[in-house]
This record gives structure tokens, sequence and C-alpha cells, in this order.
């Protein structure tokens, strides 16, 4: 089921968080965006925040393959700082630039279905497309829903989902256009220049020499993923550069676009 085919679905990395500068410009953005009709749905991270409070709780936390290991003990501290502090401070800013907006998870409204990942990293979830009809309702209100990437499987446990992979099953969900904003301008080559457009083999041969990793290697396979099963482009791009965002509002191309082919 699709909500409508030109829905934006707007994945922010944590850092944005720690920036009012960067939410404030994002938010105008947005509201610019709604007003002009355009359904918008923002996905957000909170890694940097995650990490903040699992130390300041005497926890140490370790990536695998720029997945977070997440073990039961961690799961209250981490579903805290995404689906509570971060998605409110960005409710915050929605709010103070005259958005309306909901503040929901991907647990709310049957909108997927979650499972453990992979056992060795822990409280981790695979999301897959469930059920739009909540999304559906909120954004024919003219609303902008801000989804945090906390899952809850069929047994009730809540679950830690990276959240370029969260964007990634909302997108498809809506059958919407996905654009991952980070707080770099795109994808870089091995001298910091921007790459403009990155193909599935040209991904694979820059991660095999280790110019793309960690968080970076996540949000590009998550790309190339909604790229390929939906045949169209997906922008890696960044919510530092207010022209980047400037561009987007006007349905330009920015940063590195993630190529279907
Ligand atoms: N080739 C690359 N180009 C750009 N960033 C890269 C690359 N390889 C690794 N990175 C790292 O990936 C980070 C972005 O991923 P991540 O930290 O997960 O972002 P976010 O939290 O915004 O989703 C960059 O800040 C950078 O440190
Ligand atoms: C399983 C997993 O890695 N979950 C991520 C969820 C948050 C996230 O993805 O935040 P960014 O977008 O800011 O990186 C984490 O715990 O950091």
């Amino acid at each position: 089921m699709s909500v409508n085919k030109s829905t934006l679905v707007l994945k922010v990395g944590g850092a944005l968080m720690q920036c009012e500068m960067g939410m404030a410009r994002l938010m105008e953005t947005a509201a610019k965006m709604i007003a002009n009709g355009q359904p918008l749905i923002m996905v957000h991270g909170g890694g940097c925040l995650v990490e903040e409070q699992l130390t300041a709780n005497g926890m140490v936390t370790e990536k695998l393959d720029g997945l977070r290991v997440t073990p039961k003990e961690q799961v209250p501290v981490i579903v805290g700082a995404l689906a509570g502090t971060s998605n409110k401070i960005l409710q915050g800013a929605a709010i103070k630039a005259g958005v309306t907006c909901v503040g929901m998870s991907l647990g709310d409204g049957d909108m997927v279905s979650a499972k453990v990942k992979d056992p060795r990293l822990g409280f981790v979830g695979e999301v897959s497309p469930k059920n739009a009809t909540y999304l559906e309702f909120i954004l024919s209100q003219g609303w902008m829903p801000i989804v945090s990437s906390i899952a809850i499987d069929a047994a009730g446990q809540l679950l830690n989902v990276n959240a370029d992979q969260a964007a990634t099953v909302l997108a498809k969900l809506v059958d919407g256009k996905l654009v991952l904003l980070s707080d770099v301008s795109g994808v870089l080559d091995g001298k910091g220049q921007l790459i403009n457009s990155l193909n599935r083999a040209q991904v694979e041969e820059l991660t095999h020499i280790g110019v793309i990793e960690k968080g970076m290697k996540v949000k590009v396979e998550a790309a190339l993923e909604v790229a390929e099963s939906m045949g169209q482009p997906v922008q890696v791009a960044s919510w530092r550069h207010a022209e980047q965002l400037i561009a987007l509002s006007n349905g330009e191309a920015v940063g590195t676009q993630i190529q279907p082919d």
C-alpha cells in the first residue's frame, strides 16, 4: 500500500540534534516543503546521543560493521536516547518552525514487522514494511511524522534498528523518494572530494579499498537497496550545507546520487 508517489522520506543523522542552527534550517526547509504540498516523513538517528547516554551510565559500546551491538541491559538507555530525547528534541525544533508533527517510533501503527537481525548483535532489529495506514492518515492531515528507529517484535521485545535501514523501510512502505542527510556533503573519495554518482560496482570497489567504511558503508548499502528495488536514485547529502537544503526543497539532485544500475 502506498501513500503518495511523491512522499519524501528524509533521514537525518544524530549529529544534527547537537546543532541548533542545523536543526532550525532543516525544519524551516521542511515547513516550506509541507506548505507547498510536499508530504514529508522525517526519520532520525541519534548515534552520538546513544553513546553519550551509555557512557554516562558507565556502559561500554561497540559497533560491528557499522551496527551497534545492543546487549539487553543497554536497551532501556538506547531506547531512551532515540525514542525519547532525540525524537523530542527534533519535535521541539519542528514545532518552533511551525511544523505540525507527530513523534513516533517504528513500533507504532503496525508500520513494520521486526525481528532480531543477528544474535551476535544482540537486540538489533531487522524490519520490513507492513502497513501504511497510520502514516497515510498523518500525511493526509498535512502533518509531518518524525520517526525514531526503535522497533518492537511480535513478542513485544524492543529492538534497536540502524536509522538508515529504518528510513529504507519507510521509503518502501510509502513508495517514497529517499534522501539520507548526514554531516558530510555526500560520499567522499580517497582525497575527500564529493562523488556525484555511484552505482553498485563502484560502491563495491570503494568499500573494498576502504574508502567507504563504517556508518557510510551502512548508509550506502541502504541507499543501494532502495535505489535497486524502486528503480530510482537515492540521494546522500548534508544537513550542514544550507545550499543543499535549498536545492533539495527545489527538487534538485544534491550530494551523491546512488544509482539503481
Ligand atoms: N567515503 C566516505 N565518505 C563520507 N563519509 C564517510 C566515508 N567513509 C566513512 N565515512 C564516515 O561516515 C560518516 C557518516 O555516517 P554516520 O556517522 O552513520 O552518519 P549519520 O549519523 O549522519 O547517519 C561520516 O561522518 C564519515 O565519518
Ligand atoms: C543498530 C544500530 O546501529 N542502531 C543505531 C541507531 C541510531 C542511528 O542509526 O543513528 P545515526 O543515524 O546517528 O548513526 C545506534 O544505536 O547508533
